[in-house]
């Protein structure tokens, strides 16, 4: 546990270690043994508070203080669903359902088959495991579950429906999203009483996962919408390179990363200040936001680069600088701000949003063409934050983004993700006592 991939080759988003990598782990596994007389229950938690990262055989820690999936390093590919509850399971179906979704990520998330498998001793029977996974391990399987808010309160408040008693235990940060300027909303891609997040290097074993646990909740829950991303659009650790989105921009250079302890837990993680089962956890906003890259591929570079406010190669604040230098908004250039008073970077940059961050871990997505010669292109942007008013405060400051002509949010989602998950209990199991 906590050890990287020594013996493997790398895989996209994994690469090998560093020497600085090697030596880290080997630092907290001394750590963990100098925990000793605690024994291996210790060891084990001491890994897991480094984040869930990824360690042996392409295994993420499923358990931990934290859920996999938010600081991990974002692997490539994604495949994020939404559910929606039967009417009448109650709330014993939904803990039986919480239980048995997270005994199979457990397996799944170790690259274990989900049940009895996908070859059960009666032939009569169908398999547990739909069995398109065998054979390709574990590939840095994470499953994040979040809970919407319409599992505490039904989309019509004002009936006082409890149907699962947990109404009396909505945080109170817990708000619904409100319109932003330019929303074309579409309802039958957006919400949902639960997500679930799942991110691996192989599509395929991202799609096996929500296809096995989507069959694992029949009965009590249904798929509403599910959406599939390639390529990630943000770094969420220092040892990543920066991927591009489909702008062909470096995205990700100014996240949160997994090392920036301070800032997760200023501004990531949920806090003393909330409900047992939230602490450790965070919000999940998910917008589907459609790029017209037909109409952005038209733009000079020059134009392209006054919009997002970095140049398009390097990455680097148009005030000056390599990519991780920091902006400079009151840098001019010829008697104007070197970094347009509209550019994507200065409006969603902390100092424009009274100092708060969010961790971005979005994933580039095409639905196909539209017919009219046109890629249904965009980013299935996701992002995590202590309280959902971060990401409303950063939006709404958006709204002269130069960026806008080229974009439209078309779908949206907001889920409380319930701490991390400790050995024998299952997601949100506090929520419960
Ligand atoms: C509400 C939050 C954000 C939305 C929605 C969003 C959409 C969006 N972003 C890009 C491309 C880039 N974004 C970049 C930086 C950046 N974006 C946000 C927030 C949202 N983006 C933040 C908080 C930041 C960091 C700002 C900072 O502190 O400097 C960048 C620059 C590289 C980087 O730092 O990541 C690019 C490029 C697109 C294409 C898009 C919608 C399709
Ligand atoms: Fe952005």
């Amino acid at each position: 546990m906590g050890s990287e991939d020594t013996g493997t080759e790398p895989t996209p988003g994994h690469p090998r270690p560093t020497r600085r990598g090697l030596l880290g782990a080997l630092g907290a596994g001394l750590a963990g043994a100098a925990i000793g007389g605690a024994g291996s229950a210790a060891v084990v938690s001491a890994s897991f508070d480094t984040g869930n990262q990824g360690s042996a055989r392409g295994v993420v820690p499923f358990h931990g203080t934290h859920q996999a999936g938010i600081i991990t390093p974002a692997q490539d590919r994604l495949h994020f669903a939404a559910f929606n509850m039967l009417p009448n399971v109650g709330r014993e179906g939904l803990i039986k359902l919480l239980r048995d979704w997270t005994e199979a990520a457990a397996l799944l998330t170790a690259g274990k088959p989900v049940g009895a498998g996908a070859a059960p001793e009666n032939a009569l029977l169908p398999p547990d495991d739909t069995g398109e996974a065998l054979g390709l391990g574990a590939g840095h399987l994470t499953i994040t579950f979040g809970l919407g808010r319409t599992l505490f309160v039904p989309a019509d408040e004002t009936t006082g429906e409890d149907p699962y008693g947990i109404r009396h235990r909505l945080p109170a940060a817990f708000e619904p999203l409100p319109s932003f300027a330019f929303d074309l909303l579409d309802a039958t891609q957006s919400g949902g009483d639960l997500c679930v997040q799942a991110c691996a290097d192989d599509p395929q074993i991202a799609v096996h996962a929500i296809r096995n646990l989507s069959r694992i909740a029949a009965g009590r829950a249904h798929l509403a919408w599910s959406q599939l991303g390639f390529g990630r659009t943000a770094s969420t650790s220092r040892e990543q390179d920066t991927p591009r989105n489909l702008f062909g921009f470096k995205d990700g250079t100014a996240n949160v990363m997994a090392q920036d302890t301070r800032a997760l837990n200023r501004d990531i993680w949920v806090g003393s200040e909330a409900p047992g089962w939230m602490q450790g956890g965070s919000y999940l906003v998910a917008r589907k936001i459609q790029m017209t890259i037909e109409t952005w591929d038209r733009a000079s570079l020059g134009e392209q680069e006054r919009i997002i406010g970095r140049t398009k190669i390097e990455g680097g604040p148009l005030s000056g600088g390599t990519e991780f230098e920091a902006p400079d908004f009151s840098a001019e250039r010829g008697g104007a701000p070197a970094i347009d008073v509209e550019a994507h970077v200065r409006l969603a940059h902390p100092e424009n949003n009274g100092g708060v961050q969010m961790l971005r871990r979005g994933y580039n997505y095409v639905d196909g063409s539209n017919g009219l010669g046109q890629l249904g292109a965009g980013l299935f942007f996701i992002c995590f934050q202590k309280t959902p008013e971060t990401f409303v405060t950063v939006q709404r400051s958006l709204k002269p983004d130069l960026l806008n002509e080229y974009i439209r949010h078309i779908a949206s989602g907001l889920w409380a993700i319930p701490g991390g998950i400790r050995q024998g209990e299952f997601v949100a199991q506090a929520l419960f006592d």
